[in-house]
């Protein structure tokens, strides 16, 4: 370890990614690094930097919101890994203050779609827009798998993130806000995996991004902070931030989501606001539907 690494709750040997000018990028363990990007990146192609996670960008603001331009649009995007082709020339668009949860059976491609939104990877085919007036974008991410380095605690981990922001940030209210307001000085190695999540939420709102793109973030969490994770949601969205979430979790979805999107053999198998979804097969709910509509008897993505 340097004295850098020391003083850098984000530079261990699997997270770090310094950036052409030499700066450090802050990162993640899986690499799904949420991260302002010092260059507007308006397109998936321009952003294929797998470390840079999160990119150039620009609040949802209400010239934005007025200007009736999705907050974030995918256009026609596939992907294949080898021979499995997962994502099949999908399109998305989401706008400000919406909420689109993104559900599917295991292996679906829902973390392969949500990375191509956050501009982590770039799909084999198709681009990925982010919509500000200003011409700048920024993407909160939440890898499925979040990671921290050892031995900070989750403010010095926020405040790290912070420093890749514009505007100052209240790391405090940022964890009061995910609910690790009593957990502040404990060290990350020392969280569990559900606060771990919560951190990785926080580590999402870190600057206020315009888009947050949540990849499962209620899973490990007990009941009452799932309640409170998709109240957090419904927040960010009466804020004017466009949300993008996967989730198992459908009885939340079904009760805070705006749409459903449902993926399965790389195509959106449904996609409209839950109620239509539910009565598009004529299923008494979400859960009910999705057995409906996807097949769950493999794992699919194959
Ligand atoms: N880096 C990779 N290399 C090869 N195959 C991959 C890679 N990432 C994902 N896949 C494959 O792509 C398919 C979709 O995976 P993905 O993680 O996107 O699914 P998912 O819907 O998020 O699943 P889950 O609900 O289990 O998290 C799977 O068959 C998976 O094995």
């Amino acid at each position: 370890m340097t004295d850098r690494d020391r003083t850098n709750p984000a530079t261990d040997e699997s997270e770090t990614d310094p950036t052409a000018d030499g700066t450090t990028t802050p990162p993640t363990t899986d690499g799904d690094t949420t991260m302002p990007n010092p260059e507007p990146a308006t397109t998936a192609e321009t952003a294929s930097d797998e470390s840079t996670g999160e990119s150039a960008a620009a609040d949802a603001d209400a010239a934005t919101a007025e200007s009736g331009r999705p907050a974030i649009a995918a256009t026609d995007l596939s992907h294949a890994f080898g021979d499995v082709r997962v994502l099949d020339g999908v399109s998305l668009s989401v706008a400000p203050g919406e909420i689109v949860a993104l559900v599917g059976p295991n292996g679906s491609g829902k973390s392969t779609l949500l990375r191509f939104l956050a501009r982590v990877r770039a799909p084999d085919e198709g681009t990925v827009t982010i919509g500000a007036s200003d011409g700048r974008a920024r993407v909160g991410y939440l890898p499925q798998q979040p990671g921290f380095r050892a031995g900070f605690s989750a403010t010095d981990t926020l405040d790290f993130y912070a420093q890749f922001v514009d505007d100052p940030v209240d790391v405090a209210d940022v964890l009061e806000r995910v609910g690790l307001a009593g957990a502040a000085d404990r060290r990350v190695d020392a969280l569990s995996g559900g606060m771990t999540r919560l951190l990785g939420l926080g580590r999402a709102l870190v600057g206020d991004p315009a888009v947050v793109v949540l990849d499962e973030p209620a899973s490990g969490l007990d009941p009452g902070m799932v309640e409170r994770l998709f109240d957090i949601v419904s927040d960010l969205a009466d804020a004017g931030v466009a949300v993008v979430l996967s989730s198992h979790n459908l009885g939340p979805v079904e009760r805070t989501a705006d749409r459903v999107v449902v993926l399965d053999g790389g195509r959106f198998v449904a996609d409209g606001d839950p109620r239509a979804v539910v009565e598009s097969v004529g299923a008494a709910d979400l859960q009910t539907a999705f057995g409906d509509l996807v097949a769950t008897e493999e794992v699919t993505g194959r």
